[in-house]
């Protein structure tokens, strides 16, 4: 099997505003395998996060296409482009959507759970993944008893758990303080590492830039490797 994780060949999107179209980008061919972890910087508007959801296969692409373990979005209907998006990707926004009735615990139980794995199974992975995001101390509390930090921290946690061969993440350590945000490189780090997980994500964290294995620049239309 090739170790593309992810590819995107041709990738164009463009928005109707009123009565003209607004192309954000073109032609965009970009791949990512297994073990990699590729940053991806662009000024506010260039286009960021519309190119994590058409990766995600949450938005369509104007032109081109983008596959996944050799899947394409465009192959799929609805009920089985969630089912590839729940067993191969992990997400993480900078609004990380965790469920306000339940505990960080069980926040990061619950993909599990949908996937069918037992309650005590599930635990046992959220608890570890918990501890390695550094919250063993706040497994029960809920959200809004969480600073945002620590409610990013789950996010992550949660993003990990059910083990995706891909993560994408937008800016996972803009609110973090430098040791927290150092714990959580550390955690991207091994699992890049152990579990060969592939990450793509936007970051403008010029630390965590350092250690990536190449960084794109998404500007005027199109996606550049930055080279140092
Ligand atoms: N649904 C939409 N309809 C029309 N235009 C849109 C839509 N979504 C985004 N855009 C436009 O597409 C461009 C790219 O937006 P996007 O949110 O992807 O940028 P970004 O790089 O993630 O920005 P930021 O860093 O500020 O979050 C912007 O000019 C935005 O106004």
């Amino acid at each position: 099997m090739s170790d593309v994780v992810l590819q995107s060949k041709g990738l164009s999107k463009q928005y109707r505003d009123g009565k003209r179209d607004v192309q954000v980008f073109d032609d965009i061919d970009f791949e990512l395998c297994k073990g990699e972890a590729v940053a991806i910087v662009g000024s506010s508007g260039s286009g960021k996060t519309t190119l994590l959801n058409l990766l995600a296969g949450l938005d369509k692409a104007s032109h081109g296409d983008v596959e996944i373990d050799g899947i394409s979005w465009h192959s799929l209907g609805d009920s089985k482009r969630s089912k590839l998006r729940n067993e191969k990707l992990g997400f993480v926004y900078q609004f990380h959507h965790l469920l306000p009735e339940f505990s960080a615990l069980e926040n990061v139980m619950m993909p599990l759970l949908i996937a069918g794995k037992k309650a005590s199974d599930a635990k046992g992975v959220a608890s570890k993944l918990l501890q390695d995001v550094g919250l063993s101390e706040r497994l029960s509390h809920r959200p809004s008893q969480l600073s945002g930090g620590e409610r990013q921290r789950v996010a992550i946690a949660r993003a990990l758990a059910h083990n995706p061969a891909c993560v994408l993440m937008d800016e996972p350590t803009g609110n973090l303080d430098e040791t927290t945000s150092q714990e959580i490189q550390d955690l991207i780090l091994r699992l890049k590492v152990e579990k060969e997980m592939a990450f793509l994500i936007v970051t403008h964290d010029e630390k965590m830039l350092s250690w990536m294995d190449r960084a794109y620049r998404l500007s005027a239309k199109t996606l550049n490797q930055i080279t140092d």
